[in-house]
C-alpha cells in the first residue's frame, strides 16, 4: 500500500519519519514555516540544522505553502513540537478534509490548557480519525535504518490498524493500542524524569540513582496517568517504560542532555539554548506539577523538577528532599490490596 502522506514540521523527527515512510515507497510532502529552510534544504537536499548527514530520498516533496502540501494526502503526520500542534493546525485547517487521518507523533502536553494532544486535535478537527505514534525512537537512529519500534494508539482499531500498515518496515516494528491517554501520557511524562536523569549525570551520580529515578519515576507516571483514565498496562510498554530508558540513557535524548547542564550548574535558559532543538521536558514538567494537583496526585519527583527549573532551588537540596521524604512501602497497592494483616 502507497499512501500519500504530509508531514507538519521538519524538525530531526520530522524529517526522520519522512525518511523512513519515503524508503517504504510512500509519496511524502515536507512542509516546514520557515522560508530560509526550505531553500537550504532543496539546495542541499538534507537537513543540516536537525538531521545532518543524511539525505532526503527523491519521494520527498519539500514545502512551504502548508495548503501546497497538504493536497491529496491521505495522512497527515504531525511532527512540530506540542506548543505549536495548535496553531499550525488552525493555519491548515481550511485544506483539511474530514477524511483526512491525523498522526501525531509529538511529545508533549499544552501548557495554556494543561490538554493532551489529542484533546487539541479533538477542539480544532473534531470530525478527523486520529492516532498517536510514539515509543523509544531517536530521530538519529530511525533515519539510519537502526531495528526500533513504535506503537500507534487510536480508539478505533481500523485506524490503528491502517497506520501500523503505513510505518511498519523491517527496520521499524509498529505495535498497536487502544489506550490514546496512556500513550499519549507516557510519551509525554517520560521527558520530565529524563530531565531529572540528567540533572543526576550532571552532579556525578552513578546508575544506582538513575535507575531510582525511571523506577520511581514511571510508577509516578502511572500513578497520574491511571486517574486520568489510562490503562496501567500501557505503562510498562513501548511508550511507557520503553520511552522512558531510551531518553534516560541516550546521548542522543535533548531533555537528558538539558538535564545534564542543569545538574552542572547551567541555568535552565542557558541550557535549552545550547541544545538548540525542543526540549518537551521544560513545558511538560510545568504542566505534570499543575496536574498532580489538579488530579491530587503525589509526584515529588515531578515536583522537585519543577522546583528547580521554575524556583530556582537548589539541586541538592532537590536529591535531599527525595531522599530524605517521610518513608512509605514500595507499592501502596500491595499493601492495601492485603487481606492478610501485615
Ligand atoms: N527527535 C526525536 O528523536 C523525537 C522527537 N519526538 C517529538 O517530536 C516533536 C518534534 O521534535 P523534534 O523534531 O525532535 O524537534 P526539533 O527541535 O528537531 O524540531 C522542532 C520542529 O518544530 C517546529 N516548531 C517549533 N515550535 C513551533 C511552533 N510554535 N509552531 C510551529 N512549529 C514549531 C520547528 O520549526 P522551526 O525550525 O521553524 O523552529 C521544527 O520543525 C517533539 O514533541 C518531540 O518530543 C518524538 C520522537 C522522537
Ligand atoms: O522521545 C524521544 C525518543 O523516544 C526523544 O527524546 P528527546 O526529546 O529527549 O531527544
Amino acid at each position: 500500500m502507497k499512501s500519500n502522506i504530509c508531514v507538519i514540521g521538519a524538525g530531526s523527527w520530522g524529517t526522520a519519519l519522512s525518511i523512513s515512510l519515503a524508503k517504504k515507497g510512500h509519496n511524502i510532502n515536507l512542509w516546514m514555516r520557515r522560508e530560509e529552510q526550505w531553500l537550504k534544504m532543496q539546495e542541499t537536499r538534507e537537513n543540516i540544522k536537525y538531521l545532518p548527514g543524511v539525505l532526503l530520498p527523491d519521494n520527498i516533496k519539500l514545502h512551504h505553502n502548508i495548503h501546497k502540501a497538504l493536497e491529496n494526502a491521505d495522512v497527515i503526520l504531525l511532527t512540530v513540537s506540542s506548543q505549536g500542534v495548535r496553531q499550525t493546525i488552525c493555519q491548515a485547517k481550511a485544506s483539511i478534509g474530514n477524511h483526512q487521518i491525523i498522526v501525531n507523533a509529538a511529545k508533549g502536553l499544552e501548557n495554556a490548557t494543561l490538554l493532551r494532544i489529542s484533546e487539541v486535535v479533538s477542539q480544532e478537527l473534531p470530525q478527523n480519525p486520529y492516532a498517536v505514534l510514539s515509543g523509544p525512537s531517536h530521530a538519529e537512529e530511525v533515519c539510519r535504518d537502526m531495528p526500533t519500534t513504535l506503537v500507534v494508539a487510536s480508539h478505533k482499531k481500523s485506524t490503528a490498524e491502517y497506520v501500523q500498515d503505513i510505518f511498519i518496515s523491517p527496520k521499524l516494528r509498529v505495535y498497536t493500542n487502544p489506550d490514546v491517554i496512556g500513550v499519549e501520557l507516557g510519551g509525554a511524562l517520560k521527558n520530565v524524569i529524563a530531565l531529572g536523569a540528567g540533572i543526576s549525570d550532571g552532579l556525578g551520580f552513578g546508575d544506582n540513582a538513575k535507575a531510582a529515578l525511571m523506577t520511581r519515576g514511571i510508577r509516578e507516571i502511572a500513578r497520574l496517568g491511571q486517574v486520568m483514565g489510562a490503562d496501567i498496562a500501557t505503562f510498562a510498554g513501548l511508550s511507557g517504560i520503553g520511552d522512558l530508558i531510551v531518553t534516560c540513557t541516550s546521548m542522543h535524548s535533548r531533555n537528558r542532555r538539558c538535564g545534564i547542564q542543569i545538574g552542572q550548574g547551567k541555568k535552565l535558559e542557558e541550557a535549552t539554548q545550547s541544545i538548540g532543538m525542543v526540549v518537551e521536558g521544560v513545558v511538560t514538567t510545568k504542566v505534570a506539577y499543575e496536574l498532580s494537583k489538579k488530579y491530587n496526585v503525589e509526584m515529588p519527583i515531578t515536583a522537585e523538577i519543577y522546583k528547580i527549573l521554575y524556583e530556582n532551588k537548589d539541586v541538592k537540596e532537590a536529591v535531599v528532599n527525595l531522599m530524605m521524604r517521610s518513608r512509605t512501602h514500595e507499592m501502596e497497592e500491595i499493601v492495601a490490596n492485603k487481606h492478610i494483616e501485615w
